[in-house]
């Protein structure tokens, strides 16, 4: 198996004039949490619209797993791939319950392998590994906004992901809702699966991250770990200072 889950390579993205990505190349490898941070329009986000096909480069590439250019793909043939995306905004269906969400987030390739009482397993599974298996006769609508955020990670973890990206996963949670995030996120680690993480809340970065890229200007400012980024004069000037 590879090591780079994701091999981010020469991207280059342009709005009109703006360059928002410009000649930014990472690594992101299995069994990793990296964490992606910057100061507001640093690219953060664009990035993984590019990686989720959402936003067509004007050059550089993005690879899947060692060999396979995903750049020019469809978004739902790199959801079949296997990168999933929780996006900043909850979006659940209110009157939908907990349980159909996450049969919804099964995809239909990988649903028509299982049979009935295999789909309950894996719904109860899925309920389980984000805390919500009490809810799971509910309807969205009436879950609090921590639990809207783990209903969407259980959603895109129900087909089971090899990458798996979250964008802003913490955004006006309590400490408390954070704080399991921060245990939930952790929980997903896994040697063939590789989480990217787009957040603010710098303390919820330490808790979850391995690795944490820079971005800044559509580059990277700096890559390492928590530690050394806070340590970074350039990092703090831009960014952490503030
Ligand atoms: N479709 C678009 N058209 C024009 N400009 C865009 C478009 N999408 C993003 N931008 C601009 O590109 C820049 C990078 O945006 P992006 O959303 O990637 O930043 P970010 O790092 O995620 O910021 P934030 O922390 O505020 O979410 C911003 O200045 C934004 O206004």
């Amino acid at each position: 198996m590879a090591t780079t889950a994701l091999l981010v390579d020469g991207l280059n993205v342009r709005f009109g004039s703006f360059q928002a990505i410009d000649d930014l190349s990472l690594a992101i490898d299995y069994g990793e949490v990296r964490a992606v941070i910057g100061p507001n329009g640093a690219g953060k986000t664009t990035l993984l619209d590019v990686i989720s096909g959402i936003t067509r480069p004007k050059q550089g590439r993005v690879i899947f797993d060692g060999v396979l250019d995903i750049t020019h793909r469809s978004e739902s043939a790199i959801a079949r791939a296997g990168i999933r995306r929780k996006f900043q905004k909850p979006s659940v269906f209110e009157g939908l319950s907990v349980r159909q969400h996450i049969a919804i987030g099964i995809d239909v390739g990988f649903r028509s392998r299982l049979d009935e009482a295999a789909l309950e397993d894996r719904i109860g599974q899925v309920l389980e590994t984000v805390g919500l298996e009490r809810e799971g006769e509910r309807l969205a609508g009436e879950l609090s906004h921590g639990q809207k955020q783990w209903l969407e990670i259980g959603m895109v973890l129900a087909s089971d992901p090899k990458v798996l990206m979250l964008d802003e996963p913490v955004a006006g949670l309590t400490d408390e809702e954070t704080e399991r995030t921060a245990a939930l996120v952790r929980s997903l680690v896994r040697p063939d699966r590789a989480i990217v993480v787009v957040e603010h809340d710098m303390d919820f970065v330490e808790r979850i991250a391995d690795r944490v890229t820079v971005l800044h200007e559509g580059r990277t400012l700096f890559e390492g770990s928590m530690d050394r980024v806070r340590a970074d004069a350039a990092v703090v000037e831009v960014y952490l200072g503030r």
